[in-house]
C-alpha cells in the first residue's frame, strides 16, 4: 500500500488539469499533500520561435518533443520512473491495473494530441500503454485525470470510511448495491424496510445480495473470475430464485 500519489503529467493543455486539483476528494488529496502533480509542457522545449508541436506526420518539423519532457520529468521524479501513454491501443484499464499502477507510487503520464506520438518514442520510452476505453478521445489529459482520480482514491487517507467502503464493493469485483437517502417515502416508493432496522447484519447480507444480483444481472461476466464464498453463493442463488424479469 502506497502512503501518497506522485505523478508527472506531459501535456500541452496542464489547465484542464484544475478539474482534479481543485475539486472534491481528489482535490482534497492535493492539499493535503497525499496527492502530488506535476506538469511538462512539451511547447517548452521547443526550439522554434513559432514554439510549434504538431509535427507532420513524418515530415520533419520540430526535435523530439516528448523524450525531451520525459527525460526532464525523469530528472525530477528519478530515472526508474514508470512511464504510461494513454491511448485507444493500450490495455483496458480495469480496478486490478489501477491498484498495479497506484503501487509505482511515482508515474509519469503522457497525454498526446493530434495524431498521437512517434512509434518509437513508444517502444524506446513507454513501460506501460493504457486505454480507459473503447473510444477515441482529442487528447490523453481526460484519460490521465480518470487514471489519476482512480489511483488516488486508492491512497489511505483519501476517502472518509463510507467511500472506502463503496471502493471495497469494486476491489471484490462486484458492482456496488442501491443508495437510499432522504425522504423514506419517493414518488411512493419506500426505502428498503432492511435499512431502516439497525439490524447492521442484516443490512451487510442485503447490500452483498443486492450487490451479487446487479453483477449477475447487467455484467454476469464479471462473476466468472470471482470465487464467491459460501455466503455469497447462498446470497446470489436466494436472489435469482426470487427474481422476476
Ligand atoms: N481510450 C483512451 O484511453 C484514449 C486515450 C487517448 C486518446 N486520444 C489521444 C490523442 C492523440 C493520442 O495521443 C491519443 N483517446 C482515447
Amino acid at each position: 500500500m502506497i502512503n501518497k500519489c506522485q505523478v508527472g503529467v506531459i501535456t500541452l493543455f496542464p489547465e484542464m488539469f484544475s478539474a482534479i486539483t481543485d475539486y472534491g476528494v481528489s482535490g482534497r488529496a492535493v492539499r493535503d499533500g497525499l496527492l502530488e502533480l506535476q506538469f511538462w509542457n512539451p511547447r517548452d522545449f521547443t526550439e522554434d520561435k513559432h514554439r510549434s508541436v504538431d509535427d507532420r506526420p513524418y515530415g520533419g518539423g520540430p526535435g523530439m518533443l516528448i523524450p525531451a519532457a520525459i527525460a526532464a520529468a525523469k530528472q525530477a521524479l528519478g530515472a526508474d520512473t514508470t512511464v504510461v501513454y494513454l491511448s485507444p491501443q493500450g490495455q483496458k484499464l480495469v480496478h486490478q491495473g489501477v491498484q498495479q499502477l497506484a503501487n509505482h507510487e511515482r508515474l509519469i503520464l503522457i497525454a498526446g494530441r493530434y495524431e498521437g506520438i512517434d512509434e518509437r518514442v513508444i517502444k524506446q520510452h513507454v513501460d506501460v500503454e493504457v486505454s480507459i476505453g473503447d473510444y477515441v478521445l482529442s487528447g490523453g489529459e481526460l484519460p490521465a485525470m480518470v487514471l489519476i482520480d482512480a489511483m488516488a482514491r486508492l491512497v489511505p487517507g483519501v476517502l472518509g470510511h463510507q467511500d472506502s467502503a463503496n471502493e471495497d464493493s469494486f476491489a471484490s469485483g462486484l458492482l456496488d448495491c442501491p443508495h437510499y437517502t432522504r425522504p423514506e417515502v419517493l414518488d411512493g416508493e419506500q426505502v428498503p424496510a432492511v435499512l431502516l432496522s439497525g439490524n447492521h447484519d442484516n443490512i451487510r447480507r442485503w447490500r452483498l445480495q443486492q450487490s451479487l444480483g446487479r453483477t449477475w444481472l447487467r455484467r454476469p461476466e464479471l462473476l466468472n473470475d470471482l470465487a464467491l464464498t459460501v455466503e455469497q453463493e447462498a446470497l446470489l442463488s436466494e436472489f435469482k430464485s426470487q427474481y422476476q424479469a
